[in-house]
């Protein structure tokens, strides 16, 4: 389980971003956060997979800490891939950075065979953040925070993106928080569904 518990965060102390908020998201569990823009709905993502710490409370998996180094098992999908990728490795390299996805994956996610020996600057955005997707679902990943990460596809990639990573998630049990402007999109992929404003979290 992964469990923030009574965060609060700001980034300047008169205009905190949240006070004492908590969540808790389990294995196979998708969560949808949306919120107005400028709410903290990223923050709280770089809360929960350890790129940010908390002013107070704390962000948990299985009640131990996140892990300093190595392998992440909370991954953050940004909704700018170019910004995640090193632009001097070839998409191949990037793609196997921490583990090979098997050919029935890069298929399921789009992800074509000319790309690898490409450099990732010559991919669209779209093509990239399936690359950049399919890279974070490293064995040993428990939980995703899906930052906005399928605005920048036409509907019919954007749902075969869905498909594969719910089919991922399914059968390895992954839990997801999935944070979109996309109100339709959040009730067709998550059953639970908060609600960030006014440095408060709220079902909705
Ligand atoms: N590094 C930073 N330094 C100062 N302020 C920041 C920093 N990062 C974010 N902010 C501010 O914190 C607030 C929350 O930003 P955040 O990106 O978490 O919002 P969001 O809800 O994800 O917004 P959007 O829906 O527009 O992506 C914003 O007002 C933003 O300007």
């Amino acid at each position: 389980m992964l469990e923030a518990r009574q965060l609060s965060f700001h980034f300047s102390p008169d205009a905190p971003l949240f006070d004492s908020i908590s969540l808790t998201l389990n294995a196979g569990q998708w969560v949808g956060l949306s919120g107005d823009s400028g709410a903290g709905k990223s923050t709280l993502g770089k809360l929960l997979a350890g790129y940010l710490a908390p002013f107070e409370g704390e962000v948990s998996l299985d009640g131990k800490a996140l892990p300093k180094s190595g392998i992440q098992p909370v991954q953050r999908l940004p909704q700018s891939p170019e910004l995640a990728v090193n632009p001097r490795w070839r998409v191949g390299k990037i793609l196997r950075e921490a583990w090979t996805p098997t050919e029935t994956q890069c298929q399921a996610f789009g992800v074509q065979p000319s790309w690898l020996s490409r450099f990732p600057q010559s991919l669209s955005g779209g093509e990239l953040q399936r690359v950049c997707v399919l890279r974070a679902l490293v064995p040993k990943v428990r939980f995703l925070i899906a930052d906005e990460i399928s605005t920048m596809l036409d509907p019919i990639t954007q749902l075969e993106l869905w498909q594969a990573l719910k089919q991922e998630a399914e059968q390895r049990q992954l839990g997801v928080l999935v944070i979109s402007h996309d109100n339709a999109l959040l009730e067709r992929l998550c059953p639970q569904r908060l609600h960030l404003s006014g440095s408060q979290l709220t079902p909705w």
